[in-house]
């Protein structure tokens, strides 16, 4: 809810002149996917892919964000809606601060995502849209959780008795279940520097 009584107050230093300081346009790629995508596993590799190219960067990911920013949030549709708000908040101010921004957060509401899109500057969203079978992502189960969701001792886990509205028109697709991890990586690259975000 706005209050009338907050003003907000400009910076002497802007956006480009960040990024003209760091050469590099500071776009926020933001990873959806079911858990066992690779969210995580494909925007870490990125992040080191950036820095080692000379890209400012920082990752915030789902995992981590609820430690800390969002131990407040559990995993019902309304906490979810939240969680993705807020994170959409702190990637805008990371953006505008010139950092090339990562985000892996499951977002599985198309209506979240767009809200994210809608508050960003025109270009700097892309969705990059993690896509792996339901059946590979429980194949790999990196933290047991599909088989305590099978198992009914998770309840409302995404994919199995949870949504996952699947993107769109992603900008990037990485079907983590057809390309290498080295093949996403380069993908993704490859996009930033054809449309000359870094
Ligand atoms: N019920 C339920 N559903 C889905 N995921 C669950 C759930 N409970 C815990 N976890 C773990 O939380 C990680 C997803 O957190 P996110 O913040 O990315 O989820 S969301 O965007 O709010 O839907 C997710 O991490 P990733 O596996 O990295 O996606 C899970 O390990
Ligand atoms: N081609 C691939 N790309 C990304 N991850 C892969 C690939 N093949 C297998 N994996 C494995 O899949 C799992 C993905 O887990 P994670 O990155 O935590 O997914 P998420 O963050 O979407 O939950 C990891 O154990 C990773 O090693």
């Amino acid at each position: 809810m706005k209050s009338s009584n907050i003003t907000w107050h400009n910076s002497k230093v802007t956006k480009e002149d960040r990024q003209k300081q760091k050469d590099h346009k500071s776009p926020v790629l933001w990873f959806t996917g079911l858990s066992g995508s690779g969210k995580s596993t494909v925007s870490v590799e990125l992040e080191k892919a950036l820095y080692e190219y000379g890209a400012h960067t920082y990752r915030l990911d789902g995992d981590n964000v609820r430690h800390g920013l969002n131990n407040n949030l559990g995993f019902s549709p309304e906490d979810r809606t939240e969680n993705i708000r807020r994170v959409g908040e702190v990637a805008k101010l990371m953006s505008d601060a010139g950092l090339v921004t990562l985000t892996a957060f499951i977002s599985p509401y198309r209506e979240d995502r767009d809200h994210v899109r809608e508050i960003m500057d025109e270009g700097d969203f892309i969705e990059v849209y993690v896509k792996c079978s339901l059946e590979e992502c429980e194949k790999r189960d990196p933290k047991g959780l599909y088989e305590k969701a099978r198992a009914g001792e998770i309840k409302g886990f995404t994919g199995i008795d949870a949504p996952y509205e699947e993107p769109y028109n992603p900008e990037i697709v990485i079907e983590t279940d057809k390309m290498t991890l080295e093949e996403s990586v380069e993908h993704i690259m490859n996009h930033l520097k054809d449309n000359r975000l870094i």
